[in-house]
């Protein structure tokens, strides 16, 4: 059953979903990763006629990429052929890292799933792996989502530009949350170079979670958002109300 797309939430009050739910219910970052991926799992099923065909996901080092490792884990479940461009040979031990994202990964690196630390190839190698990964399927941007406050550092400015350059050759992209580079109360790329370019992923679907940002229904958004799908991550209804 399709629920209508809630009210719009901003960056902000999206990020303070997560901590309502920690601080006021004891409900983990961890449940709602698991709900995220599995939403965009579903999603890509759905939009994909029940076969994705080959996923090559990119992921960052913070909960977007969380987000990106545990849909690796999902979409193999569902025997989709996938590909992880992680940004790193090999995920951070517990210790070092025990937040949800670093845990994602290292089950996924333990799955034993395709793996490329992305951040040793150059922009053309980068283009032409992408490409060849996702041949006649997607490509996930699962780089950064609400964390930035501007336009992608590097080297993740290579990532989106890599991305970019393997989607002209065919491979659909999944936005996981927010398109890597788009401002997402503002409603267009964080940076707009002179010649109307701009480092910001360009998405054939957006796979938000909670509720739709602000900036996505505003002129010209769908230029870089594509089509944009709500993702429930089961949070309480009344979580989310007391972010408004
Ligand atoms: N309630 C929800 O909607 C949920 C969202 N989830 C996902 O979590 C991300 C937000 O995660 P967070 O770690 O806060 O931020 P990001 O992963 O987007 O980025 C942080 C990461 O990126 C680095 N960084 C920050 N700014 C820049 C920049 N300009 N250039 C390069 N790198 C940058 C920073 O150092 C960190 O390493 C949200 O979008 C969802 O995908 C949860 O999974 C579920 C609940
Ligand atoms: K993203």
């Amino acid at each position: 059953m399709e629920s209508p797309a809630p009210p719009p939430l901003t960056v902000a009050q999206s990020r303070a979903v997560d901590r309502v739910c920690l601080e006021d219910y004891g409900l983990p970052g961890a449940v709602l990763m698991e709900n995220a991926a599995r939403g965009c799992a579903e999603l890509l099923d759905r939009v994909s006629d029940g076969n994705p065909g080959a996923v090559a996901i990119v992921c960052g080092k913070g909960n977007n990429g969380g987000d990106g490792f545990a849909l690796a884990r999902h979409l193999t479940i569902r025997g989709a052929t996938v590909h992880l461009f992680a940004p790193f040979e090999e995920p951070p031990d517990a210790d070092e890292e025990p937040g949800e994202a670093a845990m994602n990964a290292r089950v996924a690196r333990r799955m034993g799933l395709p793996w490329t630390d992305w951040t040793t190839l150059s922009e053309e190698d980068l283009t032409n792996r992408l490409a060849e990964e996702a041949a006649g399927g997607w490509i996930v941007d699962a780089l950064l989502g609400t964390g930035p406050s501007g336009p992608p550092r590097e080297p993740m400015d290579v990532a989106v530009r890599a991305i970019h350059a393997a989607r002209s050759r065919g491979p659909r992209v999944l936005a996981v949350d927010v398109p890597t580079g788009f401002d997402a109360d503002g409603g267009r790329p964080f940076q707009s170079s002179p010649d109307g370019g701009a480092c910001c992923v360009r998405a054939d679907r957006t796979a938000t979670f909670v509720a739709p940002k602000p900036g996505f229904a505003m002129d010209g958004a769908s230029d870089w958002t594509g089509s944009v799908s709500v993702v429930g991550i089961g949070a309480p209804p009344a979580a989310i109300e007391s972010v408004r």
